[in-house]
């Protein structure tokens, strides 16, 4: 375990609870009550309008509870903006600066203003070549393609370093044989790293190859939860089976998806 320069326990997860969370948009209202196990990947899966990003937002701190507390690692982070939240996350797109490289990217990870010491630049070096970027550290991100650009999201992650991940969807434009590249990634970095991993996912796939829970978001709500396994077979909740489609014998090919190791 080692403490960031901000205070921040880093290399290990945190804890992620929703207590009694209530928030609405007009009249689309949310009730969450949830507990992430730290060190956990989790995977959030519902139908498209549950609420799955809300809830992200919410942890996140881009959206605030109208009542019930956002506890991490036992702490209320009511008052914490975003970016004093020890979490990164990283979207579907959009996760990059279009006029800075991509080693300029990945060092606002480490320093928003980008006064990197060599330390810090050495670090940027060894992110990016931990997924497979060195070599491209000068290019702008309209000359990555969405596999690169969503790899070096990934890289400003490790350089973050911080106990919780949510991702929102990040692989939901990539191929199939990319998108599984991508988790494996995913799956590398929660190895080495133990964060807590929110995983907003509509891939069975993929809940299926790195999560090791499953969060189940009905009508905002959370409306079932459980290990990936249970989920995947038959005895998982009927509203969850309805949901991803049973395919006679096994859910989502669940005997065919090699599950990656975490
Ligand atoms: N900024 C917003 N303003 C108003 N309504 C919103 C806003 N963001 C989301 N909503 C509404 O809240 C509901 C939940 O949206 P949310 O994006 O959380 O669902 P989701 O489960 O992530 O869906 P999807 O799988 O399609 O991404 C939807 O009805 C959506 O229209």
């Amino acid at each position: 375990m080692m403490t960031t320069n901000n205070g921040i326990v880093a290399g290990t997860g945190l804890a992620v609870r929703l207590e009694d969370v209530w928030f609405s948009y007009g009249e689309a209202s949310f009730r969450f009550d949830a507990e992430f196990a730290a060190g956990r990947i989790t995977a959030i899966m519902g139908p498209s309008g549950s609420g799955k990003s809300t809830l992200l937002n919410l942890v996140a701190g881009f959206e605030k509870p109208s009542a019930g507390k956002v506890l991490i690692g036992g702490i209320d982070v009511d008052n914490a903006p975003p970016s004093a939240r020890p979490m990164s996350m990283v979207f579907q797109e959009n996760n990059l600066f279009a006029h800075l490289s991509v080693e300029g990217n990945v060092g606002l990870g480490r320093s928003p203003s980008l006064k990197l010491t060599s330390a810090d630049r050495h670090a940027v070096a060894e992110a990016l070549a931990r997924v497979g970027l060195d070599g491209k550290e000068k290019r702008l991100p309209r000359e990555l393609s969405g596999g690169e650009r969503q790899r070096v999201a990934l890289a400003r992650v490790l350089l973050r370093d911080r106990p919780v991940l949510l991702l929102d969807e990040p692989f939901a434009s990539l191929g199939p044989a990319l998108r599984d590249d991508m988790l494996d990634l995913v799956a590398d970095i929660h190895a080495e790293r133990h964060m807590t991993v929110l995983f907003v996912t509509h891939q069975p796939e993929d809940a299926r190859r790195i999560g090791q829970g499953i969060v189940f978001v009905d009508e905002g709500r959370v409306a079932a939860t459980g290990p990936a396994a249970d989920f995947f077979d038959r005895s998982g909740p009927d509203a969850f089976r309805r949901y991803i489609g049973d395919r006679g014998g096994s859910v989502a090919g669940s005997q065919h998806i090699a599950r990656k190791r975490t």
